[in-house]
């Protein structure tokens, strides 16, 4: 038996429906209670679902974690995690979502950091994890309400980046490297030198328009998997997913329901002195989820190409 679901191909979606009698678009409030299964909720016992549709045809799904032991700003909503998901999966954007309960306004804030975020077309489905549901009939185009609708007057890329700059989901790479690139640091085992170059790669994919201060964290489970998340920054800064939160979404799609207890290390890459330092806040949650993880930050530069903008 495979582990649990979280990408759906196009023609695996398309047969899906056609099974059913549904078009791709009715099948995506049908997912919403698998996507609620995948939630690991500890504390709240509250299951949320999010089903995204991406212009690939793909169907993604995400649900909410939550971290006991550890301040509640560490969770992962469903919303997010579906976003982390296309992004892993390198989805070119995001057209519909059905969800199990109405996005709060982070997750409609975080929405915003893709481009044409306004006309991504959302249905609120219920939530199955009270018993009074609702719209079990199916699903129609018309059904999915705008994002403009759900966050009127936006606050957005928008207002504090040029036109040019590339969104989340948009292809970028932060020309990241290493200063002294052949070896790693005195010390430092070298099965951690795959770890870092991993979270180098997640570095340079990371959306961090607003600090320029981009990280990427990769985690190694204890069958040497790696599993990797890049740091996403939002403009109002506050819903922005740090990148072990982002690694965390990679395990949990990877890792077939593994416990964190099985992530033996973690590397994080980040700029040195940066103004948005993602390793602290890292250092803590890893700690507490997963004790025994051994965890390394290696800092980057900007390397001096014309794309690229350094911060440091
Ligand atoms: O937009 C939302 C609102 C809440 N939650 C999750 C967070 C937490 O795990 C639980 C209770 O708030 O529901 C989401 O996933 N998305
Ligand atoms: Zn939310």
């Amino acid at each position: 038996m495979e582990g649990p679901i979280f990408v759906i191909e196009a023609s695996e979606a398309e047969s899906m429906a056609k099974q059913s009698g549904l078009t791709v678009l009715q099948l995506l409030p049908t997912l919403v209670k698998s996507a609620q299964a995948l939630a690991r909720t500890p504390i709240s016992n509250y299951q949320v679902g999010a089903v995204g549709l991406g212009s690939s045809g793909r169907i993604f799904l995400g649900g909410n974690v939550e971290f006991p032991g550890l301040p509640l700003y560490h969770s992962i909503h469903a919303e997010q995690f579906l976003i982390t998901n296309l992004t892993l999966n390198a989805e070119p954007s995001l057209k519909y979502v059905a969800v199990s309960a109405a996005p709060c306004g982070h997750c409609r804030q975080f929405f915003q950091e893709i481009r044409h975020a306004p006309d991504i077309h959302l249905l609120i489905t219920g939530d199955s994890n009270s018993n009074h549901n609702c719209k079990d009939d199916l699903a129609n185009e018309e059904q999915f309400e705008p994002m403009s609708c759900l966050l009127p007057h936006r606050f957005g890329p928008d207002d504090l980046l040029g036109e040019d700059v590339p969104l989340l989901l948009e292809p970028h790479h932060n020309s990241l490297s290493f200063l002294s690139d052949a070896k790693l640091p005195d010390g430092v085992s070298a099965a951690f030198e795959n770890l870092r170059n991993e979270a180098l790669e997640a570095a340079n994919k990371s959306h961090a328009p607003y600090t320029n201060c981009p990280s990427g964290l990769a985690v190694m489970d204890c069958e040497g998997k790696v599993f990797s998340g890049s740091y996403m920054e939002s403009a109002a800064y506050n819903p922005s997913m740090g990148p072990v939160q982002a690694a965390l979404v990679a395990y949990v799609m990877g890792g077939r329901g593994g416990g964190y207890d099985r992530i033996v290390a973690a590397a994080l890459v980040e700029k040195q002195g940066a103004q948005a330092r993602q390793e602290e806040t890292a250092r803590l949650l890893l700690n507490e989820i997963s004790p025994k993880c051994e965890f390394k930050v290696f800092h980057c530069v900007s390397s001096p190409s014309p794309s690229s903008s350094n911060c440091n």
